[in-house]
């Protein structure tokens, strides 16, 4: 059993504008580790401080009080080690697929012919082949947020965050991509943390949610979800009873 644990916080909470009348405890209090190859969700009523807690873990936004460590490591000293993906792809215009899933590459400094090989093997092995010199705005939605996921992969972090990534997709497209995000996260070994609305897709993405409790959030529950990669079809889960207690398990924890 490895002893390395890709993520860890401790004792961690974030209070926006402290001391005056305005201030808010987004959350307090957060303790947990991510474990080597896991998927770990994090749902939560509407303002309990999710997208909070994800700027903070992804070294966006310093804590108030308590640490991050990634490896180890204070995740503000960690760079390039945690890779994180947003609802919005945040793709830049002008520049074609290529050029935008080698960016991080380019901003470190590597040589064009080595991060044009990087990009072109992603892009070839996820299904854009053909699409390398394609500018964003005349791909779709879902091959949109691909190339976003192509480029936070092409830096090769050891842990992935995901924000919202498919809530602004449609439905087919969105459980499309779920699988395959599914698949390329246990292909390369990574762990990921996942922020989302939607208890469905942390059943079907999972190993694990985290349920936070109403602002302050605060961790109310940890529920280990035990579906194999096969019960994650997605075509095939949602008639899964075990897939149906834990929706209405996490339906109740919330408390909405
Ligand atoms: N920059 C800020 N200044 C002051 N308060 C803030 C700031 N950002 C967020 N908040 C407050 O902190 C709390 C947590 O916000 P956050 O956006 O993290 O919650 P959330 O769980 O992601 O919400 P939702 O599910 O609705 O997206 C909210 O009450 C919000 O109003």
């Amino acid at each position: 059993m490895s002893d390395f644990t890709p993520l860890e916080t401790k004792d961690l909470s974030v209070t926006f504008n402290p001391g005056s009348e305005n201030e808010v405890v987004a959350f307090s209090d957060i303790n947990f580790s991510l474990k080597p190859d896991e998927i770990l969700a994090i749902v939560g009523p509407s303002g309990c401080g999710k997208s909070t807690l994800f700027n903070v873990i992804a070294g966006l936004q310093p804590a108030t009080e308590g640490e991050v460590y990634v490896d180890g490591t204070r995740v503000l000293e960690a760079r390039g080690q945690v890779g994180y993906m947003l609802q919005k792809d945040m793709l830049l215009p002008w520049r074609n697929v290529r050029d935008n899933v080698a960016l991080g590459l380019e901003v470190k400094g590597m040589a064009t012919a080595e991060r044009y090989e990087i990009a072109d093997r992603l892009i070839s092995s996820y299904g854009l082949k053909g699409f390398e010199t394609s500018k964003p705005g005349t791909l779709s939605g879902g091959m949109r947020q691909r190339v976003a996921f192509m480029r936070t992969l092409a830096l090769d972090p050891d842990v992935i965050l995901l924000d919202e990534p498919f809530s602004a997709l449609d439905f087919q497209t969105r459980t499309l991509l779920q699988s395959e995000v599914l698949d390329i996260i246990a292909k390369q070994r990574k762990s990921a943390i996942l922020v989302t609305h939607d208890i469905g897709e942390a059943v079907t993405m999972a190993d694990r949610v985290m349920v936070l409790s109403r602002r302050p959030g605060r961790i109310k529950h940890m529920i280990d979800i035990d579906l194999s990669r096969e019960e994650r079809d997605p075509v095939m889960l949602r008639s899964n009873t075990k897939y149906q207690e834990y929706f209405q398990l996490l339906w109740a924890e919330l408390d909405i």
